[in-house]
């Protein structure tokens, strides 16, 4: 089958068994399974609602995007019945029959709808996960052709759920501002009104080869924040920190919070997008849901004047549309970054 594409979504090809070559990572890109646990820190966001410029939650909060650039969010307002019940959607979805969710199938060459990875070229190494993509914000952008239409209470459970993480992404922008001492609308009026949610449900099926195939290829996020609620019981999310790999936590009900690059670019560096990979299992298949927090792709997203200085000069040009451009570079394994940095 040398060079060929396998047809179909992981879901198929795992079913058939052998792991295609197009999934096998080179050696020095495989998963090391016994990585050191992560120590980024677990934040009471409640916490972080007063205006008070000072205080231990928010401190915590920007020393965890300085250094591992991703914090677990407690106390964020939603039950561990109502997470519960989203992650019981995301896994029915996948478990619907192939012939139901081939009806929500993507177009090869978009985002939007149910699918494998999007293959841009043949060098491409290809991720152990079948996702659905939708877009959920702003509503009018919605389309209702990729949304699942037999899952008892799936509109009205993820229209729920994003709204709550719009409003928690808004708060956690506003403390990230203030814990720098800048006025607390400085990321918000720089992502503008029209902003975009897209949701990413992810399903990583079982798969023979833990150890030469990764669920997701390290990558950076090319969002501003991104949102995760992750599997409940099973681990597999790795984020990076001094060119180490560590697993990251399984928090019961905590959203794990990660900066994306444009937060990056907008707080001049300060805040890290950290690069993450998600590895496989062999044992049991794992979900978990993805939100990012987009930026108007009309909006320049530049470093805050507020955050340059002699001792701290520029390191981002003004870019555009962003995630655009990310997506491609993502797929060459190359960091968007790189094409901001001055
Ligand atoms: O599945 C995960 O835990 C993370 C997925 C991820 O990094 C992404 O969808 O960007
Ligand atoms: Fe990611």
């Amino acid at each position: 089958m040398a060079g060929t594409n396998p047809s179909g979504t992981v879901q198929d090809v795992a079913s058939k068994g052998e792991v295609h070559e197009r999934y096998i990572h080179i050696e020095s890109d495989r998963g090391a399974r016994n990585a050191p646990l992560m120590a980024a820190p677990v934040i009471d966001i409640a916490l972080l609602s007063s205006s008070s410029k000072s205080g231990p939650e928010l401190e915590k909060l920007r020393h965890g995007l300085q250094s591992w650039g991703c914090f677990q969010a407690i106390n964020h307002g939603m039950t561990s019945e109502y997470l519960d019940e989203v992650r019981r959607l995301t896994k029915q979805f996948f478990g619907l029959s192939m012939e139901e969710k081939l009806k929500y199938l993507k177009e090869e060459l978009e985002m939007e709808g149910y699918g494998n990875d999007m293959i841009l070229s043949n060098q491409q190494i290809l991720d152990w996960t079948d996702r659905l993509y939708l877009t959920v914000y702003p509503h009018q952008s919605r389309r209702f052709k990729y949304w699942p239409t037999n899952l008892q209470r799936f509109r009205e459970v993820i229209d729920e759920y994003t709204t709550n993480v719009k409003l928690i992404s808004e708060k956690i922008f506003k403390a990230m501002a203030r814990s720098l001492d800048l006025d607390e609308s400085s990321f918000l009026k720089q992502y503008g009104e029209q902003i975009k949610l897209g949701a990413r449900f992810n399903f990583y099926p079982r798969c023979r080869n833990p150890d030469l195939v990764l669920g997701v290829k390290p990558h950076a996020d090319g969002s501003a924040i991104t949102i995760l609620l992750q599997d409940k019981e099973v681990e597999g999310l790795q984020f990076m920190k001094d060119n180490e790999w560590f697993n990251a936590s399984i928090v019961p009900d905590a959203l794990l919070v990660n900066v994306g690059d444009q937060v990056e670019i907008t707080s001049n560096g300060i805040f890290k997008s950290p690069v993450h990979r998600v590895l496989t299992n062999s044992e049991r298949e794992r979900i978990s849901l993805a939100v990012f927090y987009l930026p108007d792709a009309e909006k320049e997203i530049e470093p805050l004047e507020e955050l340059i200085s002699e001792t701290q000069p520029r390191l981002y040009k003004s870019v555009k549309n962003f995630v655009g451009l990310s997506f491609e570079y993502y797929q060459q394994g190359q960091r968007p970054m790189e094409a901001a940095r001055i």
